[in-house]
């Protein structure tokens, strides 16, 4: 069985970051094959592309490649600490910890749910607000999806002109940008240099720590009315888990906690609002396609239903757009990188323990062997000829295996309820031709961005 020995770009990659390392990781697999490896930096780094190989890493053999790899763009602040980036027993522990814990609060149940449906109406309401003006939807979405974290985590929504929360929101939004920008790929590929250099990237630190003492505050001050038999919230949930393993061994410490609530809140917000401002812009470039969304909507709901999360049973068009949108945006091209917990044969290779791997998302979801016409947005790929939903084993936004999006239920409830909400009041009006729309990514290295547009919501 060879060492993993395969063909390397180590001069361009080694050289300069790409501004776009999909297309790049695309030609080198169309010349290579499905696992190739890349120089980020001095960091060996083992790709893996299409459907098939990435389903038999992350499902076949999902114990092996279910470590994370290195991002210390995050990790100067999370040290290992929190879901996304940690290893081992706090990554095993904490993510079982939390996904109970979002369950008992009502992931995937009523109470979430119900949560969605508040904040959705007071978006729609900011939204009337507007009285058909052009504008950006970036902070509304940005808003309305962080308010249901801050109802999970922090037990409460805020205003939205309330200060605080837009200063959580600059933090949480400068920080995802920046960490995706060529300054944060810097920074991952040349660490030890780049920490003594000035320039943007030191604004991640500056952020990601203005966040951990948010988070510290809000658990003081849960701490002082703290009722161990009735958590208000996550804070309350991990407060009560750190006083019941006391021992020096735990896991379960202060900064333990306020790295888990900053992933909770790093998944949960960014990735999500940027789903929503994606997805309107590609319904602004296919007018028809919204048409037929409010056919189907009017059809099943009308105008005085609040939406729920079953409604979608029932809405085969509106599932498969949603499942386009989200295959189409293709929000984290890249993945989060993997590493293998031990020696791991793979595809005749043998990958060394400790191996940084990417599992590339984008080559999954834009796979010509699973999707007919994979760069055009076509709700036609979910479903069947008889316009039933279709579901497709390729349709991997979220990933899989063990390290699957930990939110991916109650994103997949807010991108459908946030949806069909705001189709059921308004109408969507583009400022440009839909001829003009670019529906190409501004952006797109650790997370994909759509270009600035401008929209108008006219009420139905
Ligand atoms: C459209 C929305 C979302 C997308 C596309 C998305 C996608 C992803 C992806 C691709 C990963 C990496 C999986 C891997 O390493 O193989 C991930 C991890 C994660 N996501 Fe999400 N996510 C979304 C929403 C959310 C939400 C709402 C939450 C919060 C509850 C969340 C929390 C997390 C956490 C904590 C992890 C780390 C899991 C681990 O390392 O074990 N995500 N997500």
């Amino acid at each position: 069985m060879p060492l993993l020995t395969v063909h390397h770009c180590r001069s361009c990659c080694f050289r300069r970051p790409r501004k776009d390392i999909r297309s790049h990781s695309g030609r080198m697999s169309e010349k290579y094959g499905p696992v190739f490896r890349l120089y980020f930096g001095p960091q060996m780094t083992v790709i893996i592309c299409g459907y098939e190989a990435v389903k038999e890493a992350l499902i076949d053999q999902a114990e092996a490649f279910s470590g994370r790899g290195t991002m210390e763009s995050f990790n100067q602040v999370l040290q290992g600490y929190g879901i996304s980036l940690s290893n081992g027993e706090i990554w095993k522990q904490t993510r079982q910890f939390t996904i109970m814990t979002l369950r008992d609060f009502g992931m995937g149940k009523r109470s979430i749910e119900e949560r969605i449906q508040e904040e959705n109406q007071f978006l729609v309401e900011e939204f009337r607000k507007t009285k058909e003006i052009p504008f950006d939807p970036t902070y509304f979405f940005s808003k309305a999806t962080a308010n249901v974290i801050c109802s999970i985590t922090f037990g409460k929504r805020f205003q939205y002109d309330d200060e605080e929360f837009l200063n959580l929101l600059k933090m949480i939004n400068e920080s995802f940008i920046l960490i995706s920008s060529i300054w944060g790929q810097l920074f991952n590929m040349y660490t030890s240099i780049m920490k003594y250099l000035p320039g943007p990237h030191n604004k991640i630190r500056h952020c990601l720590e203005g966040l951990e003492k948010y988070v510290l505050k809000k658990a003081k001050e849960n701490q002082e009315s703290l009722d161990p038999n009735n958590p208000r919230d996550l804070i309350d949930s991990f407060l009560i888990k750190i006083e019941q393993e006391k021992q020096e061994s735990s896991h379960f410490h202060m900064k333990c906690l306020a790295m888990t609530v900053l992933t909770i809140f790093f998944g949960g917000t960014e990735t999500l609002s940027t789903t929503l401002r994606y997805g309107f812009l590609l319904l602004l470039k296919y007018p028809d396609i919204e048409e037929k969304l409010h056919e189907e909507i009017d059809c099943v709901m009308g105008q005085e239903h609040i939406p729920c999360f079953e409604d979608r049973n029932k809405m085969p068009y509106t599932n498969a757009v949603l499942h386009e949108i989200q295959r189409i945006s293709d929000l984290l091209p890249m993945n989060v990188p993997h590493e293998t917990t031990q020696d791991t044969q793979f595809r005749g290779y043998l990958i060394p323990k400790g191996t940084q791997v990417i599992p590339l998302l984008h080559s999954v979801l834009r796979d010509p062997t699973q999707f007919s016409d994979p760069y055009s947005f076509n709700p036609g790929h979910f479903l069947d000829e008889k316009g039933n939903f279709k579901k497709r084993d390729a349709f991997m936004p979220f990933s899989a295996g063990k390290r699957i999006c930990l939110g991916e239920g109650l994103a997949r409830m807010e991108i459908f309820l946030f949806f069909v909400s705001i189709l059921q009041n308004f109408n969507l009006k583009s400022k440009i031709p839909p001829k003009d729309i670019d529906i190409s990514p501004a952006v797109s290295n650790f997370a994909s961005f759509p270009h600035f547009y401008e929209l108008s919501f006219v009420p139905r």
